[in-house]
């Protein structure tokens, strides 16, 4: 089975047409398309890279699938439901580390980690809670409130969070910006053991090294078009085996398209 499929998904983001403008008669400005006929697959236990430039469109498709924003039109899926019409089976298939730091300020690690896993009807989860903060290294915080982490250790508790109901998908949105060289290390490390047993990783990243690593395909978006989709052996044959970056650069220049 496919893990995601995602079939002639657009996005549109509707202007926010005044309503004095309305009165006066004003033509309504047209949206901005940020997805422009997406069709992607997926696969079950893959390894995949979601890459593009700033404002390429990679956060939107990735709200999309979260459920958190919805198409204009087409429609998506993970492990077959819907994430629109079946949106709780699909949300619970689904871990999201999102890009922007997010949390309440009042909770400790440990807290904010039951209260996830209480979104997703999990009660004793405290074995699992353990063996993710101590693979994240937060093991000597889980008691601390979250107001008193770095922000790299914040990021970890979000990547803790997104782990919490053990996913077969897990998206990480720019996971390691902002984070040290320890913590990259030991997230790859887990993460690569959770992808080898089985759970589907997709990975938006502007650390192109860090994805010809670890990605097995590589779809690039630029401007809210997929330009490319393969493997990244493929991608950097077909791109003159100068790397990653030069692939990224010749792919999403507007020239090469
Ligand atoms: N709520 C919104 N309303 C209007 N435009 C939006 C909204 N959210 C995103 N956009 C626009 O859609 C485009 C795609 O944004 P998106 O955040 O998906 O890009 P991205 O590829 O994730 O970029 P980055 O690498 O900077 O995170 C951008 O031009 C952005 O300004």
């Amino acid at each position: 089975m496919s893990a995601v499929t995602i079939q002639n998904l657009s996005k549109i983001y509707a202007k926010n047409n005044s309503l004095w403008g309305c009165l006066i008669g004003k033509a309504n400005e047209t949206g901005f398309q940020a997805l422009n006929n997406i069709n992607l697959t997926i696969n079950e236990g893959e390894f995949f890279g979601l890459l593009g430039p700033n404002g390429a469109g990679k956060t939107s498709l990735i709200s999309i699938l979260a459920g958190l924003s919805k198409p204009t039109t087409g429609s998506a899926t993970i492990y077959g439901f819907d994430v629109q019409k079946d949106y709780k089976q699909a949300r619970q298939s689904l871990g999201v580390v999102p890009q922007e730091l997010v949390y309440d300020p009042f909770f400790t690690v440990r807290e904010t980690l039951r209260n996830q896993s209480g979104y997703f009807g999990l009660r004793h989860n405290d074995d699992w809670i353990d063996e993710i903060v101590f693979n994240l290294g937060l093991s000597d915080k889980v008691e601390s409130n979250m107001r008193d982490l770095s922000g790299g250790m914040k990021r970890r508790v979000l990547v803790a969070q997104a782990l919490v109901h053990k996913p077969p998908v897990i998206i990480l949105d720019e996971p390691t910006a902002g984070v040290d060289v320890d913590l990259r290390k030991s997230l790859w490390k887990f993460i690569s053991s959770l992808n080898k047993k089985g759970h589907t990783i997709i990975l938006t990243t502007h650390y192109l090294e860090e994805a010809q690593e670890l990605c097995e395909r590589i779809a690039f978006l630029r401007k809210g078009n997929l330009v490319a989709l393969d493997t990244t052996s493929a991608i950097l044959e077909n791109t003159g085996r100068k790397g990653l970056e030069y692939a990224f650069l010749h792919y999403t220049h507007e020239e090469n398209n």
